[in-house]
């Protein structure tokens, strides 16, 4: 499958009156055609900042790419025009949000939101922009597509308005299509609907997804890969069976623990105790230390070297470093005692 995205130790912050936030500090992905990538991870981790990076969203001048690569099909984001990412927005990269209403424009008709964004950017002419958004309609599963044009987004369910932003997030057929958080406005059913038509979507148009969630439950069904973020940095990444199943980073333990799992049937669920780290300054070694259950002496002095157990899947933890279990780099129980 060809390559795509490559993000490359991408590092974004904010000035604010009380300092610098480091909200994303360092972080390697790529994706391809295809294929669906999730970042999971606690709020404020800096899942949508990583996502707003790529379509070059964050607001200047108090937030800014400080360094980092965003590589989407040969070019970097990173550097292009404001011109340029303007005619990239909505054409090669589409995003939708949690929130389906306030995406929708309650002024006017699904018909003209539809087409919109074609006629704009495609110089199509009315018919096919219409014959494309009936077409549309009929993908992401709303009956009755011809009288559905016509009416406006109060006419629609909450479900069926998310369907219709993501009509209008591929109508041009982009490449990528970022969902941020795209089903936790939603009740749990029609949630699996969505993500059940996001499979649909991508069998249909290839189209390469990046599914931005809190939530592990999500992800257990539309991912190919997982990224797992923590303090603005990806902490453990690997394909969906290696993070569910073999999980190596005592957050990702922490985080599929607090989760209810149909094979685990009888087990507590434990949240994790704690906060994250203050992104001001945040700590020089893995972020996770003060709320580890395994932390070390090392774990808060220095960043993990990357542990790779497999070609698809690294965690960056100190516990599989064969030279930190030395008495020299004692644990922190052993250097109290
Ligand atoms: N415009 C902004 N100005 C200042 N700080 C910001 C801004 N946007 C985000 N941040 C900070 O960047 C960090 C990462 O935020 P981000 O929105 O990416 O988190 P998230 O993982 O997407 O969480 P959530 O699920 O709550 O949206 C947070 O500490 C947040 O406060």
């Amino acid at each position: 499958m060809k390559k795509i995205l490559e993000v490359n130790d991408l590092h974004v912050t904010f000035s604010t009156y009380g300092g610098e936030i480091k909200a994303v500090r360092g972080v390697d992905f790529e994706l391809h055609e295809g294929e669906t990538l999730a970042i999971v991870g606690e709020s404020g981790c800096g899942k949508s900042v990583t996502a707003n990076s790529i379509m070059r969203l964050i607001p200047s001048p108090a937030g800014k790419i400080a360094n980092g690569e965003i590589i989407f099909k040969g070019n970097d984001l990173a550097k292009e025009s404001d011109k340029n990412m303007r005619k990239i927005r909505g054409v090669d990269i589409s995003m939708i949000f949690q929130d389906p209403m306030t995406a929708l424009n309650p002024t006017l008709t699904i018909g003209n939101q539809l087409t919109e964004g074609l006629r704009q950017h495609k110089n199509v002419s009315r018919k096919k922009a219409e014959q494309k958004a009936l077409e549309m309609l009929d993908l992401v599963g709303i009956p009755n597509p011809e009288e559905r044009l016509k009416q406006y987004p109060h006419q629609f369910s909450g479900g069926m308005r998310q369907r219709i932003v993501i009509a209008i997030a591929l109508i041009c057929e982009p490449d990528l299509l970022i969902a941020d958080e795209p089903t936790t406005a939603l009740d749990v059913t029609i949630q699996a609907q969505i993500l059940e038509l996001f499979e649909t979507i991508q069998e249909e148009t290839n189209v390469a997804i990046i599914l931005i969630t809190h939530d592990l439950g999500v992800v257990a069904k539309a991912a190919d890969r997982i990224a797992v973020m923590y303090a603005g940095k990806i902490i453990e990444s690997g394909t969906k069976y290696e993070v569910f199943y073999e999980p190596q980073h005592p957050y990702t333990q922490g985080l599929l623990n607090s989760i209810p799992r149909l094979d685990q049937k009888g087990e507590k669920l434990e949240p994790i105790d704690g906060t994250p780290p203050d992104l001001f300054s945040p700590p020089v070694g893995c972020p996770f230390t003060a709320r580890c259950p395994h932390a070390m002496f090392v774990c808060e002095k220095v960043y993990p070297l990357r542990h790779e157990p497999s070609e698809t899947h690294y965690a960056d933890c100190w516990l599989y470093d064969e030279r930190v279990h030395t008495p020299n780099l004692m644990n922190k129980k052993e250097e109290t005692t």
